[in-house]
Formats: C-alpha cells, sequence, structure tokens
C-alpha cells in the first residue's frame, strides 16, 4: 500500500514511514491512494469476528507490506486486551432506533485508546526493529494527550511532549496526562488555547531544525494516518451487530478535528452501506458552516462544556477536500494556501458531493445540558458532554425511522463530572477502579509562554541521550 499527500507535492509513502511522520513534506496529510474494498458477502462474514479479529481483517491491506499476518494479529491481541469490557466496543440502545456505542472502555476512557494503544505498539514494534529513537510531539484539547502517554509510556525509544491549553482540560483530563511517571514523558501546558498547539506542532514539522539530526519527529494527532486507520474497525463492528449489509444506518459523531468522522467516511468508500454521517459540532461549528454555506472560514475560539471539541482548524478535514476535489492534489495547495489567508469557498460540485452523505448540527451548551438530562431521565443513561452532542444531533436529524442512528460515545461521562454536574442529574459519574486514586497522585507539568520558541526549545533540552 503506498500513502499519497492531499497537496500532491510530497513523495508517495509506505506505511512505516508514514507511521514515522505527521504532516506531508509539501504540507498535506497522508492518505492511501486506494482503497481495500469489501463485498456484501465479506461483510456477512465479519459477524463471526471479535473486535481483535475485524481488526486484523480490516487493518491487514493498509499494513501489509511492512507487517507480517502473525505479528500484527499479536500486536492487535494484546491492543484490546486493554480494554475492560469483552465486547471492546458495546451497543447499547437509547430507543427504538437511537444507539450508541461506547468508545470509553479503553485505559484512559475516551475514543482516542483504540487509535492509541496500536499506534504505540506498531511504533515500538518498527522502532526496535530499526533500532531508531523518535521525538513525538502532540497537541491535545484534553483526550488525545492522556491516551498518547499511555499507549507510549512503555516505549523505549520515545520521547514524548505533549502540549495542552494551559487550565483548559478538565481535571480529570490533565491528571491523567500530568500523573503519568517516565523520563521520557513530558506534558507542557501552553499559554495559549487548542488551535494555538496544533499549531506549534504544525509549524515543527515544517521546520525540524530544533531538533538532534538523528531525531525523526513524530505525530500522535490525527495528522498521522495510522490514527484514522484504526478508527474505521468500530464503524464496521457497530454496523455489522445491527445488521449490515442487509441494513443500512447512520452515524452520529461529535466532531472537532474530523478525524473520527472521516474514518467513517472512509469506511463507506470501503463497502459499508452507511446511509449517513452526521458532523456534530458545539458552537466552534466551522464544519458546521461549511457544510451549511460552502464557506470554510475561521472563528474565535469559544470555550465550551465540551472542551475536547474546542478547535476551530480541523485537521482532517482536508482529506475528505482531496477526494470531494477528487483527488486534485493541486487544487488543495491552493485552496489551503489561500485558507491560510481567509475564508475560502468550496465549488458548488464538492458540495453537492459531500451532502450526499454528510449532514450537521451545531449543539450549544444549553442544548448539551439538557441532552444529558433527558437521556438520564428516560433511561437512565450517562451522557458525558461530547456524546450528549452526537446524541442531539441524532435525534435532530431528519431519517426515516427505519434507519438506526449510531452515535459514537466519545467519552466516559466521569471524565466531566462538573458537566454533569450542570445538567442536574441526582447522580455523580464515578471513575473506574484503575483512576480511583488519580487525585492523589503527584503531577509534573511545565507551564510555558505561547510561543513556539519557547516550546522548542524546551523540548531540545530535554530529549533523553
Ligand atoms: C471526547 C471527544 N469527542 C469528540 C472529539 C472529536 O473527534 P475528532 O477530533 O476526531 O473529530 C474529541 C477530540 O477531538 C474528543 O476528545
Ligand atoms: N480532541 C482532541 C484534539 C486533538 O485531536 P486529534 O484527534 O487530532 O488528536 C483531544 O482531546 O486532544
Amino acid at each position: 500500500m503506498k500513502y499519497i499527500s492531499t497537496r500532491g507535492q510530497a513523495p508517495a509513502l509506505n506505511f512505516e514511514d508514514v507511521l514515522l511522520t505527521g504532516l506531508a513534506a509539501d504540507g498535506g496529510l497522508y492518505v492511501p491512494e486506494t482503497l481495500p474494498q469489501f463485498s456484501a458477502a465479506d461483510i456477512e462474514q465479519m459477524a463471526e469476528l471479535d473486535y481483535p479479529q475485524l481488526a486484523q481483517k480490516i487493518i491487514a491491506p493498509f499494513v501489509s507490506d511492512c507487517i507480517p499476518e502473525a505479528d500484527l494479529e499479536a500486536i492487535l491481541q494484546s491492543t484490546y486486551a486493554e480494554f475492560r469490557h469483552d465486547a471492546v466496543a458495546p451497543l447499547v440502545q437509547l430507543d427504538h432506533n437511537q444507539w450508541v456505542l461506547e468508545l470509553f472502555h479503553g485505559p484512559t476512557l475516551a475514543f482516542k485508546d483504540f487509535a492509541l494503544q496500536l499506534l504505540g505498539r506498531l511504533l515500538d514494534y518498527v522502532l526496535e526493529r530499526k533500532h531508531q529513537k523518535v521525538v513525538i510531539m502532540g497537541a491535545t484539547s484534553g483526550d488525545t494527550g492522556s491516551a498518547a502517554i499511555e499507549g507510549c509510556k512503555r516505549c523505549n525509544n520515545i520521547d514524548i511532549f505533549i502540549l495542552h491549553p494551559h487550565g483548559r482540560v478538565s481535571d480529570v483530563q490533565r491528571k491523567q496526562m500530568t500523573t503519568v511517571v517516565g523520563d521520557n514523558i513530558h506534558n507542557l501546558a501552553v499559554q495559549g488555547n487548542f488551535d494555538d498547539c496544533q499549531a506549534m506542532v504544525k509549524s515543527s514539522f515544517n521546520d525540524r531544525g530544533f531538533l538532534p539530526a538523528d531525531r525523526r519527529l513524530v505525530a500522535v494527532n490525527s495528522i498521522n494516518w495510522a490514527r484514522i486507520m484504526a478508527q474505521i474497525v468500530y464503524y464496521f463492528y457497530a454496523a455489522v451487530a445491527l445488521g449490515a449489509p442487509a441494513r443500512k444506518m447512520a452515524f452520529s459523531v461529535p466532531t472537532g478535528n474530523f478525524g473520527d468522522i472521516f474514518a467513517g467516511y472512509l469506511a463507506q468508500q470501503m463497502g459499508l452501506p452507511i446511509e449517513r454521517l452526521i458532523i456534530a459540532t458545539n458552537s466552534n461549528d466551522v464544519l458546521h458552516r461549511v457544510l451549511t454555506s460552502g464557506t470554510y472560514g475561521r472563528q474565535s475560539l469559544e470555550h465550551t462544556l465540551s472542551p475536547s471539541m474546542d478547535i476551530t482548524v480541523s485537521s482532517n478535514f482536508e482529506r475528505l477536500l482531496f477526494d470531494l476535489y477528487q483527488r486534485d492534489g493541486a487544487a488543495i495547495g491552493d485552496l489551503m494556501s489561500r485558507f491560510d489567508a481567509g475564508d475560502i469557498s468550496f465549488s458548488a460540485a464538492a458540495m453537492d458531493r459531500a451532502k450526499t452523505l454528510f449532514s450537521s448540527c451545531r449543539v450549544s451548551d444549553d442544548e448539551t445540558r439538557e441532552q444529558i438530562a433527558a437521556t438520564w431521565d428516560r433511561c437512565e443513561y450517562m451522557l458525558d458532554p461530547h456524546s450528549a452532542i452526537g446524541v442531539k444531533a441524532a435525534l435532530d436529524c431528519d431519517l426515516p425511522a427505519s434507519v438506526p442512528v449510531v452515535t459514537l460515545a466519545t467519552a466516559h461521562p466521569a471524565k466531566f463530572p462538573d458537566a454533569v454536574k450542570q445538567a442536574g442529574l441526582d447522580e455523580a459519574p464515578s471513575l473506574p477502579h484503575h483512576l480511583r486514586d488519580l487525585f492523589e497522585r503527584p503531577e509534573r507539568c511545565e507551564v510555558l509562554p505561547n510561543e513556539l520558541a519557547a516550546v522548542q526549545a524546551f523540548m531540545a533540552g530535554n530529549i533523553n541521550a
């Protein structure tokens, strides 16, 4: 499998090199040159597979020129053994045709564990064989950071630097990052917002001069293709459990960086019968505005009840645009350079293509609180604020009653106890057993100004030999 850049100017890479990078040299994002296809008969047979077996079926074609089947199988078995539910991604029915897919049974209680537990193991596997050390740089609005640290903490060949917006992640999220012990783990609280942190990561890929010459810079954000690849699996898993390929369904996806929902788009392109993908945003609604107006613009970032989605520059949207513009890398390069200077509008043809599969919905903080309360009152089911946005969008979307809608429940409510409290629930969410003493653990974190030079200087001075 070859991977090509969305901007068409960078060399094509194999899986191993795509894993060991972030942005392509031309500033684009890597995508597979072609996608594996699964027929209706293939999908029918998936019903017999457990989660790691299904992951093997979906992921093997993407990695097979670098990782032998038996090694991949061992990696996947060990990855999903870390999850606290036997089904790994259990489905819960809320009403006649509303479901939630619980993606929070991994070690850090968010959907990021699906990809980052795997990414850590893949990096370990590849780096051991190559006898190489790398530097990881990641930006987080709360969840990617802890999942990346958990996934990579055992890798001897990695120094990991995670930038989070100072004071803008929940206490549980911060503690999950800053209490993990290890000389190779570095938490940086940047005095800015998530967009600032993400921009620093992207700038560092464009200019790696601050790193020692023998260290590659690797991304753990969803700009790294391996993140997206791992997330495709649970769309197949949920759809097959609900009757695919005979039955079509829709997915409602709480969206920020467009990585999770882009994985759903790829599942559909690979043959999964998906009727609709619903982009559910908080008031940082740049993606909702794209779909309703055809214009992609910048907005000032709002701090909401769903902090992990407080993002206004949505990295992976570029991957979808590449397809909407029929894989014309030059057109994407031109669009993205104009976006750097201001708002951009998309062609009617591109927007028509997008609307055949995607709808969108913006959910305010008040509506989020109301949805948490309503779902609790009706089903005694506790939603976290991000998943509540997904459920609200699923209920408001205009789909025939015969189409089941699956909302991706992207985080455990115990990560956001304040939001749950604000919804007026008579019960507080409790942390699972392995995190019960989280608030007693000592923290380690460096507060830094919102300046790229300060961050890069800190990194350069703290890379282990
Ligand atoms: C809990 C939670 N829900 C939803 C999202 C949005 O996912 P994505 O950025 O892949 O769109 C994130 C992170 O971005 C998250 O942490
Ligand atoms: N919501 C994320 C933000 C980073 O997105 P990513 O999927 O590109 O890593 C977070 O919680 O950190």
